[in-house]
Formats: structure tokens, sequence, C-alpha cells
């Protein structure tokens, strides 16, 4: 029997390590490794070229898709590309102005600042980085009512890469102080192939391309996923002890509720709701959010895109409804024919 792993370990520092660090030793490092986006890629790869030749800092980039698209790895490979140090922090970090003015008057000259989440920033926070970002300067207000005064402080040039899952709840000025932004896609399966590829060279994971396909074509068209699915398949194998076959992804996407558009239990609970409860819709997200027991900001950001995507869901003014090929995948086949007809 072949074995699903080299018997020395390939990356010792990756395998010894927890997922999280391994996740962090996967992330590409150029834009030429990144796999996929390609329009994003072209984009980017002017914008740190045209800085480059000028020798300034590049404009400031928005990064807007849902999670685990690749944001927080290009920010990395913009701070890596251009040879800026980075430093990361997140939305929910800067839960006040001075939260954020600590950190952007620590700057260093180029350095780029990752703002992850940065819609969930406070909205005092939101106002100093308007000018941080346009004048490099911010002004720090000291004393309170009548008295108060405000210090102007100079910054050093940085570049700000801002991500975030819901780019409409950005209010205009702060959308309109990026000189670019990247609208990242869901990917194709042969893409996620790739990135599958090399996550399994690192994981020294013996597994040939047609089961690399399984796993890809249930990933949600999303790397983190396939990385995460890859790794229980490969636990699996390990388990199982019968190496990395397709038998073997089929069985272990069986076990973690994976079916095989890449649904899950939260897409097959919203979906349950809106068809068998509602009778396909329209339903509101409060109402879908409370009914399947989570935040609505993750129905809206995480589940939803990826059910519109593959065209089980729609949604319309009135809430989200179910789309004939939403009815015949849960095996309504026939409340499909009876509300749409037969011209799928
Ligand atoms: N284009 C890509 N090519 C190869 N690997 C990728 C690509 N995009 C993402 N990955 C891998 O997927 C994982 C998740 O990526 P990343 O953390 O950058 O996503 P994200 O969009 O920032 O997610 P979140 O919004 O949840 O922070 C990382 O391990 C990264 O290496």
């Amino acid at each position: 029997m072949t074995p699903a792993f080299d018997d020395s370990p390939v990356r010792p520092d990756v395998e010894s390590d927890s997922e999280v660090a391994f996740e962090g030793a996967l992330r590409p490092k150029s834009l030429e490794e990144f796999v996929g986006q390609r329009k994003v890629r072209g984009q980017l790869q002017l914008l740190l070229d045209a800085a480059a030749m000028q020798n300034r800092t590049p404009d400031h980039i928005l990064l807007a898709g849902p999670p685990g698209l690749g944001k927080t790895t290009l920010a990395m490979i913009v701070a890596h590309e251009s040879g800026r140090p980075l430093r990361l922090t997140s939305g929910p970090a800067i839960q006040h102005a001075g939260d954020l003015a600590a950190v952007l008057s620590s700057l260093v000259p180029g350095e780029v600042l990752f703002i992850d989440e940065i819609h969930r920033m406070a909205r005092s926070a939101e106002e100093m980085l308007y000018l941080a970002m346009e004048d490099f300067r911010i002004d720090i207000m000291v004393g309170k009512g009548a008295g108060a005064t405000s210090i102007p402080l100079d910054l050093a040039p940085f570049t700000l890469v801002g991500a975030t899952t819901r780019s409409g709840l950005l209010p205009n000025p702060l959308r309109d102080r990026f000189g670019f932004t990247a609208h990242l896609e869901f990917y194709e399966t042969d893409e996620l192939v790739r990135v599958l590829h090399r996550a399994a060279d690192m994981l020294g994971v013996r597994i040939d391309e047609e089961s690399l396909g399984e796993i890809a074509s249930r990933s949600r068209g999303t790397p983190r996923i396939a990385n995460r699915l890859l790794r229980r398949v490969r636990d699996y194998a390990l388990v199982a002890g019968t190496g990395a076959t397709l038998e073997a992804v089929r069985a272990a996407l069986l076990l973690y509720d994976v079916d095989e558009l890449g649904l899950d239990r939260l897409d097959r609970a919203v979906m349950s709701i809106i068809l068998e409860r509602f009778d396909g819709g329209p339903v509101g997200l409060n109402t879908l959010a409370v009914s399947v027991g989570e935040e609505a900001e993750t129905i809206e950001a995480v589940v939803e895109p990826f059910l519109v995507r593959i065209g089980l869901l729609s949604r319309t003014p009135r809430g989200r409804i179910a789309t004939k090929a939403g009815w015949a995948h849960f095996g309504f086949s026939r409340n499909a024919d009876v509300l749409f007809g037969d011209d799928l």
C-alpha cells in the first residue's frame, strides 16, 4: 500500500506546528505565486511598479470579498514585493480614536498598515483615518468640552491596506480615499487544484489529480476551505490507513458533512429554513439569522455570497428566495417544477 505521507517531514517547521501556523506558512509570498484573481494581480502589480519607479509609497488599497479568499495574503505580498515592513491590526481592535492614533504615530516611513475587518472600526477612529490617509497627519484632541484643543501630529507616509467582507458598510468618505479597490472573486475548481497541489507538497500528502479535483470542487470556491479539507482528508487517510485515495476523500468529506456542492451545515440550515419553514421565501435577513442561530453578518458575508454564486439562492428587495436549482438540490424537484416550470 502506498503511504499517504513521506516518512521524513518535508517541512518540519510546518508539520510540527499548529494548523494556524500551517495556514501562515502556506501563504504565497509573491504575486506570481498567488493563484487566480488574474485581474486583481495585474492591477496590483501595476500599482506597485508605478510606485517603485517614482520611489513613493504605493496608494492605499482596499481588498473586498468573502473570508478566506486571500486578502491577508495579498496585504503581506504588497509589503513583501515593495520591500516595506508590515503592521497588522484589525477593526475590532480599534475601538477608540486613541487606539488608531497609537498605531499611526508609531509607523515607520513607507510602512504598510493592514487593517482587517476595517468596517468594524470605531466611527471616531474612521474620521481620524480620513485625514491620515489623505495628508499623513492626525489631530489629537486634548481635554474635553470648551477647553478642548487639537494638536496636529505629522505621520510618516504609509500605505493602508484595508480588508473587508462587507464593503457596503464602509462610509463613502473612507471608501473614496482608497486609490484602488480589489474585489476578490470565488476561485474556479482548477485554480483550487493548484492551491491544493502546493499544500499537499508542503504537508507531504501523496494524492492524485482526481482526488484533488474532488476536494477542490467541494471547497466553496475558497482556498482556506480547500486547505482545511485537505488536512481532514490527510487525517482520515492516516487513521484509516488507506492512503489519500478518491474513496478516502469522499469518506472524509461525508464524515465532515460537506456535500457534493461543498455546502456545509450552516449553508444547509439556511436553505432548509427558507425551503421548509418559509416555503421558498422571501425571508428577511434577520429572521433567517434568528432561525439558524447565527449572526446576520455571518449569513450575509459568508453563507449568502456562495449560495447566490452557485445559483441556489436569490436576493430580492423583499428578502431571500430559493431558486429552482435550490429547491431541486434539496430534493424538492416537484415543488421546483410546479413553481418554476421545467425550463431550468
Ligand atoms: N490565491 C491564493 N493562492 C494560494 N493560497 C491562497 C490564495 N488565497 C488564499 N490562500 C490561502 O488561503 C488561506 C486563507 O487566506 P487569507 O488568510 O489571506 O484569506 P482572507 O481573505 O484574509 O481571510 P479573512 O477575511 O478570513 O481574514 C491562507 O492559508 C492562504 O495561504
